[in-house]
């Protein structure tokens, strides 16, 4: 914003005797309608101009103004003490022209903001281009903060780090620019954290103190990462220095002429206190002030943040700095206890709100408790459940292990019963092709026949004892010779009419089971006539059929089998064979059974099965399936 200092001490009329000052104020530029304009320029890379009129500020044309490079940067510019007037204020013309102006003692305010400054104690002044030598008569003592002896072959001998408490050591091995006529390697190392400096033995008298600084850390910003203050006995000389704001990354920043005066102990006592981020210092030079100190002036040094520039106000000056800054405190203030009790209002807020979440936190905890327990239980019964599932598997696993081998046993059993059983049809097939007797069977059916016709005489003429016998005699006979052919006797119970006649049943079937009838006829002995089996007219179709049945399984196995019912009209053959619908009898239940077993074997052997019926009636065979009459006989 302004370069130099502005001292006071009517410089300012000294400085319109300069040439370029002069020239603006005879107004050569284009645009310079004032006289009285003072122009002051900082030569830095982002060039501002300051103007100040004690006599009002002109209507300046901005650009032309920029654009006149007829005047040279003055080394310094003054504002006087008693300074009444105007003052202008024009940044970077490179990037735009921006202008702001004041009247008197209002001096160039940042962004409305009266001063931000740095440096608080009088006398001393900023360097950030470089130091100019350093007359190694005047220094005490120099140390390099942080680092080793430096000689570099200069008269300066910096000696090494000492005098300290606490802290650590930084270095960097980039290059440093700006150092002045330090050496650069200076500024590469430093001492940061929380450390002091207590340098003894000094005699008592005044002393300057210069501090050397560097970024080397935070090379690349941002501002504010390292902000701190620094004391000297006590009273603060630094406040809020931001290395990293005034120069950047890797330059020197230098304060120098820090007045102290050192008391009979002989120590001067260097303090660094952070802000923001730890404080550093790369070097601490400790210099004689020769000269008699005029007494201090009330004045007060202010440093520029953006423009590094150390300004000298004077006390009046100061007067009115402090009367704004105060105002601006408390103004600060109010609004920070209204933003305070903002806060208040919202932490209450929030904490009745925390005490809210915490009670449903603690309901939650509780049913969590309750949910972690059932689902432990829940746990528990599944690995219960998982090891009988186990169990059951293993045994499971076993069982089907044994009925796998069982079945594989039965099946071997049963390969070898079809095996055994088709060697045993086919010997019944041989068999029954070479039956010898065969003839003879027949002849003994033709027997039969006429055992018929001695049945009929036997029953007609109430059995007679020469019948009887020939007829026992005759059957067995035929039991010798042909053993398998089985006789069966069914006696039909009375029928409605014959009950309703008053007939009465001759017959005593007390020795029924073991096949044997008895015939009671009045006034004669009790006749016993003996079969396979006889039946009772209790016993029913089912009961006749269970002793046919196995017959029908012997014509499958390939045996000739004949099954037919004998017997005089109206004692039941059609019922015993035919049957009704609803009670089937034995020819109906072949036929089932045959079908039934047919079909169990159907995967050993293959069964074609005809049906003929015929009619023999008075020694005639007729064909009752015949479709035509001439086919019938
Ligand atoms: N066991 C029985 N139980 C009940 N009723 C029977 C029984 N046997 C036969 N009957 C009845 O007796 C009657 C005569 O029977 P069925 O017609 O079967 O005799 P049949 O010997 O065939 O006669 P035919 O030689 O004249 O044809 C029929 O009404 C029949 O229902």
């Amino acid at each position: 914003m302004c370069n130099g200092r502005l001292n006071g001490h009517h410089q300012f009329l000294k400085n319109f005797e300069q040439p370029h000052l002069q020239n603006a104020k005879r107004g050569q530029g284009r645009g310079f309608l004032s006289a009285d304009l003072q122009i002051l320029h900082r030569p830095t890379s982002r060039p501002e101009l300051f103007f100040l009129s004690p006599a009002g500020f002109p209507e300046l044309a901005m650009e032309d103004a920029l654009q006149s490079n007829s005047f040279a940067p003055p080394s310094s510019a003054v504002l006087d003490e008693g300074f009444v007037g105007s003052w202008g204020r024009m940044k970077d013309p490179q990037e735009g022209c921006s202008f702001s102006s004041g009247q008197g003692q209002d001096l160039p305010a940042n962004d409305g903001d009266p001063f931000e400054w740095v440096l608080c104690v009088p006398g001393s002044k900023v360097v950030t281009s470089g130091l100019n030598e350093i007359s190694s008569r005047d220094v005490v003592l120099f140390v390099n903060a942080g680092g080793g002896v430096l000689d570099e072959g200069s008269s300066l001998r910096i000696g090494a780090d000492s005098f300290f408490q606490g802290g650590d050591v930084l270095r960097t091995d980039e290059r440093i620019v700006d150092a002045g006529s330090c050496p650069t390697t200076l500024y590469q190392s430093a001492r940061f954290g929380n450390f002091s400096y207590t340098f003894d033995g000094l005699a008592p008298g005044r002393y300057f103190v210069d501090l050397h600084f560097a970024e080397i850390v935070y090379t690349n910003g941002p501002k504010g990462i390292r902000v701190f203050n620094v004391f000297v006995q006590e009273e603060k000389v630094l406040s809020e220095i931001d290395i990293y704001a005034v120069v950047g990354a890797n330059k020197s920043l230098q304060i120098v002429d820090v007045g102290v005066t050192v008391s009979e102990n002989g120590v001067i006592c260097i303090k660094f206190e952070g802000v923001h981020g730890s404080p550093s210092v790369s070097g601490i030079c400790i210099r004689k002030a020769h000269t008699t100190l005029a007494p201090l002036r009330k004045e007060e040094h202010l440093l520029c943040k953006k423009c590094t520039s150390a300004i000298e106000v004077s006390p009046t000056q100061s007067r009115v700095l402090n009367t704004k800054s105060t105002v601006r405190y408390e103004k600060k203030i109010e609004e920070l206890q209204t933003l305070c009790k903002l806060k208040t209002d919202e932490c209450y807020e929030a904490w009745m709100s925390l005490t809210d979440a915490n009670e449903k936190l603690e309901k939650l905890g509780m049913e969590l408790d309750t949910k972690f327990f059932q689902a432990e239980t829940l746990d528990q019964t599944v690995r219960k459940q998982t090891d009988k599932l186990k169990d059951v598997s293993a045994k499971y696993e076993k069982d089907k292990k044994h009925w796998a081998a069982a079945l594989n046993q039965l099946e071997a059993k049963i390969q070898a019963m079809k095996k055994e059983q088709a060697e045993l049809s086919h010997d019944a097939h041989e068999c029954t092709s070479s039956i010898p007797q065969l003839n003879e069977m027949v002849i003994g059916i033709q027997a039969l026949g006429k055992m018929k016709t001695m049945l009929y005489k036997c029953v007609e003429y109430y059995l007679s004892d020469v019948y009887f016998s020939l007829v026992v005699s005759q059957c067995e006979d035929l039991k010798l010779k042909y053993r398998n052919i089985r006789v069966f006797c069914r006696c039909r119970p009375l029928s409605k009419e014959e009950v309703a006649s008053g007939y009465a049943t001759v017959i005593d079937f007390e020795g029924a089971k073991d096949g044997d009838l008895g015939l009671s006829v009045a006034g004669s002995t009790k006749r016993i006539f003996r079969f396979d089996r006889v039946y009772a007219p209790k016993d029913d179709q089912v009961n006749v059929f269970a002793d046919a049945s196995p017959l029908v399984t012997s014509v499958l196995d390939g045996y000739n089998v004949c099954i037919f019912a004998y017997g005089q009209t109206g004692t039941g053959k059609t019922f015993t064979m035919e049957g009704t619908e609803q009670n089937r009898g034995v020819n109906y239940r072949t036929l089932e059974e045959l079908f039934k077993v047919a079909k169990e074997r159907c995967e050993t052997f293959s069964y074609n099965i005809s049906v003929s019926v015929l009619e023999v009636y008075n020694e005639q065979i007729r064909d009752l399936l015949a479709t035509s009459p001439s086919s019938k006989k």
